[in-house]
Protein backbone atom coordinates (compact mmCIF):
# COMPACT_ATOMS: atom_id res chain seq x y z
CA UNK A 1 0.00 0.00 0.00
CA UNK A 2 1.00 3.77 -0.61
CA UNK A 3 0.00 6.32 1.93
CA UNK A 4 0.02 10.20 0.68
CA UNK A 5 -0.83 13.37 2.29
CA UNK A 6 -3.93 15.04 1.02
CA UNK A 7 -6.49 18.20 0.88
CA UNK A 8 -6.40 20.83 3.22
CA UNK A 9 -2.39 19.84 4.70
CA UNK A 10 -0.86 19.73 1.45
CA UNK A 11 -2.71 23.33 0.00
CA UNK A 12 -1.34 24.58 3.51
CA UNK A 13 1.96 23.87 3.57
CA UNK A 14 2.46 25.34 -0.11
CA UNK A 15 0.78 28.43 0.94
CA UNK A 16 3.55 28.41 4.27
CA UNK A 17 0.06 28.27 6.24
CA UNK A 18 0.76 26.17 9.69
CA UNK A 19 -1.15 22.85 9.26
CA UNK A 20 -3.79 22.25 11.96
CA UNK A 21 -4.86 18.52 10.88
CA UNK A 22 -2.89 15.87 8.44
CA UNK A 23 -5.75 13.99 6.36
CA UNK A 24 -4.18 10.69 4.27
CA UNK A 25 -4.82 8.42 1.82
CA UNK A 26 -3.66 4.94 1.04
CA UNK A 27 -3.39 3.72 -2.05
CA UNK A 28 -3.87 -0.43 -2.68
CA UNK A 29 -5.23 -1.98 0.77
CA UNK A 30 -8.29 -3.13 1.85
CA UNK A 31 -10.32 -2.74 4.89
CA UNK A 32 -9.07 -6.41 6.70
CA UNK A 33 -5.63 -4.63 5.63
CA UNK A 34 -5.83 -1.68 7.53
CA UNK A 35 -7.25 -3.25 11.03
CA UNK A 36 -4.93 -5.94 10.73
CA UNK A 37 -2.16 -3.40 11.09
CA UNK A 38 -4.72 -1.63 13.95
CA UNK A 39 -5.90 0.83 12.44
CA UNK A 40 -9.85 1.31 13.65
CA UNK A 41 -12.68 1.56 11.68
CA UNK A 42 -14.31 5.05 12.09
CA UNK A 43 -17.92 4.23 10.42
CA UNK A 44 -19.44 1.05 9.08
CA UNK A 45 -20.18 2.29 6.19
CA UNK A 46 -17.09 4.56 5.30
CA UNK A 47 -13.32 3.55 4.15
CA UNK A 48 -12.19 5.61 7.03
CA UNK A 49 -9.86 4.38 9.74
CA UNK A 50 -8.06 6.08 12.73
CA UNK A 51 -4.08 5.66 13.01
CA UNK A 52 -3.38 3.57 16.27
CA UNK A 53 -1.04 6.19 17.98
CA UNK A 54 -1.40 9.30 16.09
CA UNK A 55 -5.51 9.57 15.41
CA UNK A 56 -5.25 11.12 12.03
CA UNK A 57 -7.54 10.18 9.46
CA UNK A 58 -6.52 7.25 6.84
CA UNK A 59 -9.21 6.95 4.08
CA UNK A 60 -9.31 4.10 1.54
CA UNK A 61 -8.79 5.71 -1.95
CA UNK A 62 -12.20 5.65 -3.16
CA UNK A 63 -14.60 7.12 -5.92
CA UNK A 64 -18.32 8.12 -5.25
CA UNK A 65 -21.23 8.27 -7.18
CA UNK A 66 -24.33 10.27 -6.15
CA UNK A 67 -27.88 8.49 -6.08
CA UNK A 68 -29.92 10.85 -4.25
CA UNK A 69 -30.50 14.61 -3.38
CA UNK A 70 -28.82 16.40 -0.17
CA UNK A 71 -25.80 14.33 0.82
CA UNK A 72 -27.70 10.82 1.63
CA UNK A 73 -27.24 8.13 -1.13
CA UNK A 74 -23.36 8.53 -1.57
CA UNK A 75 -22.37 5.43 -3.32
CA UNK A 76 -18.77 4.91 -2.03
CA UNK A 77 -16.73 2.21 -3.74
CA UNK A 78 -12.89 2.27 -2.14
CA UNK A 79 -10.93 -0.84 -3.11
CA UNK A 80 -7.27 -1.56 -3.76
CA UNK A 81 -7.68 -1.21 -7.29
CA UNK A 82 -8.94 3.12 -6.82
CA UNK A 83 -5.84 4.80 -7.94
CA UNK A 84 -4.68 8.32 -6.56
CA UNK A 85 -5.68 10.18 -9.03
CA UNK A 86 -9.43 8.66 -9.29
CA UNK A 87 -9.11 10.10 -5.69
CA UNK A 88 -8.70 13.30 -6.04
CA UNK A 89 -11.11 13.55 -9.01
CA UNK A 90 -14.01 12.82 -7.03
CA UNK A 91 -12.49 15.88 -4.54
CA UNK A 92 -13.96 19.75 -4.38
CA UNK A 93 -11.32 22.60 -5.79
CA UNK A 94 -8.21 22.07 -7.00
CA UNK A 95 -6.31 23.55 -4.20
CA UNK A 96 -7.89 20.61 -2.01
CA UNK A 97 -6.99 17.94 -4.75
CA UNK A 98 -3.38 17.76 -4.47
CA UNK A 99 -1.28 14.30 -2.46
CA UNK A 100 2.03 14.50 -1.01
CA UNK A 101 3.78 11.34 -0.87
CA UNK A 102 6.55 10.22 1.67
CA UNK A 103 9.58 11.86 -0.63
CA UNK A 104 7.71 14.84 -0.75
CA UNK A 105 6.70 15.01 -4.30
CA UNK A 106 3.73 16.91 -4.79
CA UNK A 107 1.37 15.01 -7.06
CA UNK A 108 -1.24 17.35 -8.89
CA UNK A 109 -2.90 15.81 -11.41
CA UNK A 110 -5.58 19.53 -11.54
CA UNK A 111 -3.20 22.22 -11.37
CA UNK A 112 -4.04 22.83 -8.07
CA UNK A 113 -0.70 24.56 -7.43
CA UNK A 114 -1.35 26.76 -10.79
CA UNK A 115 -4.49 27.94 -9.33
CA UNK A 116 -2.83 28.56 -5.49
CA UNK A 117 -0.58 30.65 -7.29
CA UNK A 118 -3.20 32.45 -9.13
CA UNK A 119 -5.30 32.57 -6.25
CA UNK A 120 -8.47 30.74 -7.62
CA UNK A 121 -11.02 28.40 -6.72
CA UNK A 122 -11.55 25.93 -9.03
CA UNK A 123 -14.03 22.43 -9.02
CA UNK A 124 -12.07 19.63 -10.14
CA UNK A 125 -14.66 17.40 -12.36
CA UNK A 126 -18.34 17.97 -12.63
CA UNK A 127 -18.54 15.40 -9.38
CA UNK A 128 -18.40 19.34 -7.55
CA UNK A 129 -21.86 19.36 -7.77
CA UNK A 130 -22.95 15.84 -6.13
CA UNK A 131 -22.31 17.96 -2.93
CA UNK A 132 -24.18 21.15 -2.20
CA UNK A 133 -22.26 21.54 0.78
CA UNK A 134 -19.49 22.56 -1.13
CA UNK A 135 -21.10 25.45 -1.98
CA UNK A 136 -20.47 26.16 1.09
CA UNK A 137 -17.07 25.24 1.62
CA UNK A 138 -16.14 27.07 -1.51
CA UNK A 139 -17.60 30.01 0.13
CA UNK A 140 -15.67 30.15 2.86
CA UNK A 141 -12.78 29.34 1.65
CA UNK A 142 -12.86 32.58 -0.18
CA UNK A 143 -13.24 34.28 3.23
CA UNK A 144 -9.99 32.46 4.24
CA UNK A 145 -8.20 33.12 1.44
CA UNK A 146 -9.28 36.44 -0.34
CA UNK A 147 -9.55 33.89 -3.75
CA UNK A 148 -11.74 34.44 -6.04
CA UNK A 149 -14.17 31.91 -8.31
CA UNK A 150 -13.23 30.65 -11.19
CA UNK A 151 -15.97 31.95 -13.83
CA UNK A 152 -16.95 27.75 -14.73
CA UNK A 153 -17.30 27.32 -10.91
CA UNK A 154 -19.39 29.89 -10.80
CA UNK A 155 -21.98 28.87 -13.22
CA UNK A 156 -21.78 25.49 -11.88
CA UNK A 157 -23.24 26.40 -8.76
CA UNK A 158 -25.49 28.38 -10.18
CA UNK A 159 -27.19 25.22 -12.37
CA UNK A 160 -26.75 23.49 -8.58
CA UNK A 161 -28.62 25.99 -6.85
CA UNK A 162 -31.22 26.70 -10.01
CA UNK A 163 -31.73 22.48 -9.63
CA UNK A 164 -32.44 22.82 -6.46
CA UNK A 165 -29.84 20.81 -4.43
CA UNK A 166 -29.28 23.52 -2.04
CA UNK A 167 -32.55 23.42 -0.56
CA UNK A 168 -31.97 19.94 0.39
CA UNK A 169 -29.15 21.07 2.97
CA UNK A 170 -29.84 20.14 6.72
CA UNK A 171 -29.88 23.61 8.89
CA UNK A 172 -27.21 22.28 11.16
CA UNK A 173 -24.85 21.36 8.44
CA UNK A 174 -25.59 25.31 6.87
CA UNK A 175 -24.99 26.40 10.07
CA UNK A 176 -21.95 24.62 10.78
CA UNK A 177 -20.63 25.81 7.34
CA UNK A 178 -21.58 29.17 8.20
CA UNK A 179 -19.81 29.54 11.38
CA UNK A 180 -16.70 28.83 10.30
CA UNK A 181 -16.88 31.33 7.63
CA UNK A 182 -17.72 33.81 9.96
CA UNK A 183 -14.80 33.09 11.31
CA UNK A 184 -12.35 33.75 8.65
CA UNK A 185 -10.71 36.45 8.15
CA UNK A 186 -13.12 38.06 5.57
CA UNK A 187 -16.53 36.71 6.30
CA UNK A 188 -18.05 39.17 3.10
CA UNK A 189 -16.56 36.88 0.61
CA UNK A 190 -18.23 34.43 1.89
CA UNK A 191 -21.40 36.13 1.47
CA UNK A 192 -20.31 37.89 -1.57
CA UNK A 193 -20.00 33.97 -3.29
CA UNK A 194 -23.12 32.68 -1.83
CA UNK A 195 -25.20 35.83 -3.32
CA UNK A 196 -23.79 35.50 -6.58
CA UNK A 197 -24.46 31.85 -6.22
CA UNK A 198 -28.06 32.36 -5.85
CA UNK A 199 -27.49 30.35 -2.70
CA UNK A 200 -28.01 32.93 -0.25
CA UNK A 201 -31.59 33.60 -1.30
CA UNK A 202 -32.11 29.84 -0.99
CA UNK A 203 -30.70 29.48 2.52
CA UNK A 204 -31.00 32.76 4.09
CA UNK A 205 -33.20 35.21 2.14
CA UNK A 206 -33.35 37.57 5.13
CA UNK A 207 -29.82 38.32 4.80
CA UNK A 208 -29.47 38.35 0.91
CA UNK A 209 -32.74 40.76 0.92
CA UNK A 210 -30.55 43.74 1.88
CA UNK A 211 -28.83 44.05 -1.39
CA UNK A 212 -30.44 46.80 -3.21
CA UNK A 213 -31.79 48.48 -0.04
CA UNK A 214 -31.16 51.90 -0.11
CA UNK A 215 -30.20 54.36 3.29
CA UNK A 216 -30.32 57.85 3.81
CA UNK A 217 -26.53 59.02 2.14
CA UNK A 218 -25.69 61.54 4.92
CA UNK A 219 -25.53 58.70 7.69
CA UNK A 220 -24.70 56.02 5.06
CA UNK A 221 -22.63 57.54 2.65
CA UNK A 222 -22.42 53.44 0.99
CA UNK A 223 -26.18 54.28 0.81
CA UNK A 224 -26.76 50.37 0.32
CA UNK A 225 -27.65 48.31 3.20
CA UNK A 226 -26.18 45.12 1.81
CA UNK A 227 -22.76 46.86 1.54
CA UNK A 228 -23.18 48.20 4.74
CA UNK A 229 -24.28 44.56 6.67
CA UNK A 230 -21.02 43.53 5.24
CA UNK A 231 -18.19 46.50 6.31
CA UNK A 232 -20.08 45.51 10.21
CA UNK A 233 -19.55 42.24 9.56
CA UNK A 234 -15.65 42.38 8.19
CA UNK A 235 -14.96 45.33 11.09
CA UNK A 236 -15.99 43.07 13.54
CA UNK A 237 -14.22 39.90 12.08
CA UNK A 238 -11.18 42.20 12.17
CA UNK A 239 -11.48 43.24 15.66
CA UNK A 240 -11.30 39.13 16.33
CA UNK A 241 -13.98 38.97 18.21
CA UNK A 242 -16.53 36.14 18.69
CA UNK A 243 -18.93 34.27 16.55
CA UNK A 244 -21.80 35.69 18.85
CA UNK A 245 -20.59 39.26 17.94
CA UNK A 246 -20.15 38.66 14.07
CA UNK A 247 -23.23 37.01 13.83
CA UNK A 248 -24.89 39.83 15.82
CA UNK A 249 -22.99 42.20 13.22
CA UNK A 250 -24.01 40.36 10.33
CA UNK A 251 -28.17 40.34 11.65
CA UNK A 252 -28.29 43.75 13.17
CA UNK A 253 -29.99 45.36 10.25
CA UNK A 254 -32.37 42.74 9.00
CA UNK A 255 -35.34 44.63 9.44
CA UNK A 256 -34.17 47.73 6.48
CA UNK A 257 -35.27 44.93 4.30
CA UNK A 258 -38.73 45.06 5.68
CA UNK A 259 -39.35 48.91 4.94
CA UNK A 260 -42.12 50.27 3.38
CA UNK A 261 -41.40 51.65 -0.04
CA UNK A 262 -42.75 54.87 0.46
CA UNK A 263 -40.71 55.68 3.82
CA UNK A 264 -37.24 54.74 2.05
CA UNK A 265 -34.64 55.46 2.13
CA UNK A 266 -35.68 55.86 6.14
CA UNK A 267 -35.43 53.31 8.64
CA UNK A 268 -37.93 54.16 10.98
CA UNK A 269 -39.13 51.14 13.47
CA UNK A 270 -36.48 48.82 11.32
CA UNK A 271 -35.46 47.83 14.84
CA UNK A 272 -38.70 46.35 15.78
CA UNK A 273 -39.34 45.10 12.39
CA UNK A 274 -36.04 43.26 12.95
CA UNK A 275 -36.33 41.24 15.75
CA UNK A 276 -39.12 38.78 13.90
CA UNK A 277 -36.92 38.31 11.05
CA UNK A 278 -33.96 37.68 13.10
CA UNK A 279 -35.92 35.17 15.20
CA UNK A 280 -37.02 33.08 11.85
CA UNK A 281 -33.63 33.23 10.89
CA UNK A 282 -32.39 31.38 14.17
CA UNK A 283 -35.08 29.29 13.96
CA UNK A 284 -35.26 27.57 10.80
CA UNK A 285 -30.99 27.59 10.95
CA UNK A 286 -31.20 26.09 14.34
CA UNK A 287 -28.82 29.08 15.44
CA UNK A 288 -27.52 28.11 19.01
CA UNK A 289 -29.00 30.22 22.11
CA UNK A 290 -26.30 32.27 22.66
CA UNK A 291 -25.85 33.45 18.96
CA UNK A 292 -29.71 33.84 18.62
CA UNK A 293 -30.04 36.04 22.22
CA UNK A 294 -27.20 38.07 21.25
CA UNK A 295 -28.24 38.91 17.64
CA UNK A 296 -31.88 39.63 18.66
CA UNK A 297 -31.01 42.18 21.45
CA UNK A 298 -28.68 43.80 18.97
CA UNK A 299 -31.51 44.12 16.13
CA UNK A 300 -33.52 45.72 19.26
CA UNK A 301 -31.42 47.88 20.62
CA UNK A 302 -28.24 49.07 18.06
CA UNK A 303 -29.96 52.21 17.56
CA UNK A 304 -30.55 53.51 21.07
CA UNK A 305 -27.14 52.70 21.89
CA UNK A 306 -26.11 54.94 19.01
CA UNK A 307 -28.33 57.84 20.99
CA UNK A 308 -26.90 56.75 24.48
CA UNK A 309 -25.58 60.12 25.66
CA UNK A 310 -29.22 61.62 24.94
CA UNK A 311 -31.09 59.15 27.18
CA UNK A 312 -32.70 60.00 30.90
CA UNK A 313 -31.42 57.62 33.71
CA UNK A 314 -34.89 55.69 33.93
CA UNK A 315 -34.33 55.21 30.01
CA UNK A 316 -30.88 53.81 30.41
CA UNK A 317 -32.41 51.44 33.13
CA UNK A 318 -34.91 50.21 31.02
CA UNK A 319 -31.68 49.30 28.23
CA UNK A 320 -29.74 47.24 31.31
CA UNK A 321 -32.59 45.28 32.33
CA UNK A 322 -33.93 44.24 28.85
CA UNK A 323 -30.37 43.40 28.43
CA UNK A 324 -30.26 41.68 31.69
CA UNK A 325 -26.80 43.74 31.87
CA UNK A 326 -26.65 43.14 35.74
CA UNK A 327 -26.42 39.52 35.61
CA UNK A 328 -24.89 39.12 31.80
CA UNK A 329 -22.70 42.19 31.77
CA UNK A 330 -20.12 40.22 28.90
CA UNK A 331 -22.95 39.66 27.16
CA UNK A 332 -23.96 43.67 27.42
CA UNK A 333 -20.30 44.57 26.80
CA UNK A 334 -20.46 42.35 23.49
CA UNK A 335 -23.49 43.61 21.92
CA UNK A 336 -22.04 47.47 22.44
CA UNK A 337 -19.06 45.84 20.35
CA UNK A 338 -21.86 45.05 17.78
CA UNK A 339 -22.83 48.56 17.64
CA UNK A 340 -19.28 49.80 17.57
CA UNK A 341 -18.84 47.67 14.22
CA UNK A 342 -22.54 49.45 13.06
CA UNK A 343 -20.97 52.91 13.54
CA UNK A 344 -17.84 52.12 11.61
CA UNK A 345 -19.23 49.97 9.28
CA UNK A 346 -20.02 53.00 7.14
CA UNK A 347 -17.83 54.69 4.35
CA UNK A 348 -16.45 57.88 5.73
CA UNK A 349 -17.01 56.39 9.43
CA UNK A 350 -14.72 53.87 9.94
CA UNK A 351 -12.40 55.20 12.75
CA UNK A 352 -15.40 57.62 13.89
CA UNK A 353 -15.31 58.08 17.86
CA UNK A 354 -17.70 55.81 19.78
CA UNK A 355 -17.87 57.07 23.15
CA UNK A 356 -20.91 55.63 23.74
CA UNK A 357 -19.41 52.45 25.21
CA UNK A 358 -17.13 53.73 28.00
CA UNK A 359 -20.53 56.48 29.12
CA UNK A 360 -23.14 52.90 29.15
CA UNK A 361 -20.40 50.96 31.22
CA UNK A 362 -19.81 53.63 33.13
CA UNK A 363 -23.78 54.16 34.05
CA UNK A 364 -23.75 50.29 34.45
CA UNK A 365 -21.13 49.89 36.46
CA UNK A 366 -23.02 53.13 38.92
CA UNK A 367 -26.32 51.39 39.02
CA UNK A 368 -24.50 48.47 39.91
CA UNK A 369 -23.00 50.07 42.77
CA UNK A 370 -26.21 50.52 44.49
CA UNK A 371 -26.79 48.48 47.36
CA UNK A 372 -29.42 46.22 47.28
CA UNK A 373 -29.36 44.51 50.34
CA UNK A 374 -28.80 47.58 52.59
CA UNK A 375 -31.90 49.17 50.71
CA UNK A 376 -33.77 45.94 51.23
CA UNK A 377 -33.29 46.44 54.96
CA UNK A 378 -34.33 49.41 55.23
CA UNK A 379 -37.96 48.60 53.36
CA UNK A 380 -40.27 48.12 56.17
CA UNK A 381 -42.74 46.31 53.41
CA UNK A 382 -40.71 43.86 51.37
CA UNK A 383 -43.03 44.36 48.13
CA UNK A 384 -41.37 47.82 48.43
CA UNK A 385 -37.64 46.48 47.60
CA UNK A 386 -37.92 46.41 44.03
CA UNK A 387 -39.07 49.70 43.33
CA UNK A 388 -36.64 51.08 46.13
CA UNK A 389 -34.07 49.13 44.37
CA UNK A 390 -34.82 51.35 40.94
CA UNK A 391 -35.04 54.10 42.25
CA UNK A 392 -32.04 53.91 44.02
CA UNK A 393 -30.61 52.74 40.46
CA UNK A 394 -32.24 55.41 38.79
CA UNK A 395 -30.83 57.77 41.09
CA UNK A 396 -26.95 56.69 40.63
CA UNK A 397 -27.51 56.78 36.80
CA UNK A 398 -28.97 60.30 36.89
CA UNK A 399 -25.78 61.52 39.39
CA UNK A 400 -23.45 59.87 37.06
CA UNK A 401 -24.84 61.36 33.78
CA UNK A 402 -24.21 64.49 35.64
CA UNK A 403 -20.83 63.88 36.09
CA UNK A 404 -20.03 64.07 32.54
CA UNK A 405 -17.05 65.89 31.55
N1 LIG B 1 -17.46 18.15 0.85
C1 LIG B 1 -16.17 17.83 0.76
C2 LIG B 1 -15.38 17.76 1.92
C3 LIG B 1 -14.04 17.44 1.80
N2 LIG B 1 -13.50 17.19 0.58
C4 LIG B 1 -12.07 16.80 0.44
O1 LIG B 1 -11.59 16.35 1.69
C5 LIG B 1 -10.46 17.11 2.11
C6 LIG B 1 -10.44 17.28 3.61
O2 LIG B 1 -11.63 17.90 4.05
P1 LIG B 1 -11.65 18.97 5.23
O3 LIG B 1 -10.71 18.58 6.31
O4 LIG B 1 -13.07 19.20 5.57
O5 LIG B 1 -11.15 20.32 4.53
P2 LIG B 1 -9.72 20.90 4.32
O6 LIG B 1 -9.53 21.15 2.85
O7 LIG B 1 -8.69 20.05 4.99
O8 LIG B 1 -9.78 22.32 4.98
P3 LIG B 1 -9.68 22.73 6.53
O9 LIG B 1 -8.41 23.51 6.62
O10 LIG B 1 -10.90 23.61 6.76
O11 LIG B 1 -9.70 21.47 7.33
C7 LIG B 1 -10.57 18.42 1.33
O12 LIG B 1 -9.34 19.05 1.16
C8 LIG B 1 -11.14 17.92 0.01
O13 LIG B 1 -10.13 17.34 -0.78
C9 LIG B 1 -14.29 17.28 -0.56
O14 LIG B 1 -13.80 17.09 -1.65
N3 LIG B 1 -15.62 17.60 -0.46
MG1 LIG C 1 -8.75 19.27 6.98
Amino acid sequence: MQIYRVGGAVRDQLLGLPIKDIDWVVVGATAEQMLSQGYQAVGKDFPVFLHPHTHQEYALARTERKDGHGYTGFVVHASPDVTLEEDLLRRDLTINAMAQGDDGVIIDPFNGQADLAAKVLRHVSPAFSEDPVRILRLARFAARFGFSTAPETMALMQQMVADGEVDHLVPERVWQEITKGLMEEKPSLMFAALRESGALARIAPEIDALWGVPQRADYHPEVDTGLHTMLVLDYAAAQGWPLATRFAALCHDLGKAKTPADVLPRHIMHEARGVPVVEALCLRLRVPAECRDLAVMTCREHTLVHTAEQLRAETVLKLLIRCDAFRRPERFAQMLDACLADARGRYQFEECAYPQIAYLHRLLAAANAVNAGQIAQQCADKKQIPQAVEQARIAAITAAIATRE
